[in-house]
């Protein structure tokens, strides 16, 4: 399980103090309106942003004095951040080992990856060869590769039409059927997972107002609220 208890950052401008939970293997969706604090907190479980104060534990674990490379976590963003001259399979392949020198049998693993996110004989293509939904199947494939358990997704499919935004969402659904990882994903379109995403949360001025399974979310007192920030963003 993921506990977030009292987390608090403070900037000028921006502060937030966010408590949660999400249970081992579920899908979280986090929404809220644009600027409530969704990314500073997954910057925060990937160990990019540091709270003064309050507890953060994975599976019982610590997280806080561990560095990002240290932590159980994966990270996918908006932008990808693949290598332009490596590969989709060495792209791939730096999640598992940075160093690219791979065994046989890492090799195996990275093509089974390539070819569960719907890349078979893709391998050799570069990120400027592929087109935006096959670039974020690539980022995907890095974060799932590593065999970190905790893998957060912020807001990787937003830049995709509709269509190749939920079919990379169904794919999500698909992936962790087959290996167990607990993931948080920010959303801008709620509705896109919540068949899908055992939890919701609701973030909003730097705090988790709301979480409760997506129909509770969506269709409660909050479901106004959610709609006009969504539509808003
Ligand atoms: N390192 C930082 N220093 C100062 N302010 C920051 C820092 N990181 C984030 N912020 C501020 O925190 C607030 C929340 O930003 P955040 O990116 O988390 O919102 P968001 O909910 O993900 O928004 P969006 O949906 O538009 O991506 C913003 O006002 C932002 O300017």
């Amino acid at each position: 399980m993921l506990v977030i208890e009292n987390c608090r950052l403070t900037w000028p401008d921006f502060s937030a103090d966010y408590s949660m939970r999400v249970d081992k293997g579920d899908l979280c969706a986090v929404i809220g309106p644009s600027g409530g604090g969704k990314t500073t907190l997954l910057h925060m479980i990937a160990g990019f942003e540091t709270p003064e104060s309050g507890t953060l534990t994975f599976e019982g674990q610590n997280l806080l004095p561990l560095e990002p490379a240290k932590r159980p976590v994966a990270i996918v963003f908006q932008d990808h951040n693949l290598f332009p001259h490596l590969t989709a399979a060495q792209n791939v392949a730096l999640g598992l080992r940075p160093s690219l020198r791979l065994t046989d049998e890492e090799r195996v693993l990275i093509d089974d990856m390539l070819d569960a996110v719907g890349l078979k004989g893709f391998d050799t293509r570069k990120p400027g060869e592929m087109s935006g939904g096959q670039r974020q199947r690539v980022a995907l494939a890095r974060a799932l590769v590593s065999g970190r358990p905790l893998i957060l997704l912020d807001e990787p499919f937003s830049s995709l039409d509709p269509g190749l935004r939920r079919d990379m969402i169904q794919l999500v659904g698909e992936l962790r059927r087959k290996r167990p990882v607990t993931i948080l994903m920010t959303i801008h379109t709620p509705e896109d997972v919540a068949d899908l995403a055992d939890q919701m949360v609701f973030v909003a001025d730097g705090k988790v107002v709301a979480s409760d399974v997506p129909s509770a979310i969506l269709g409660g007192p909050l479901g106004a609220k959610i709609a006009a920030a969504v539509s808003n963003t």
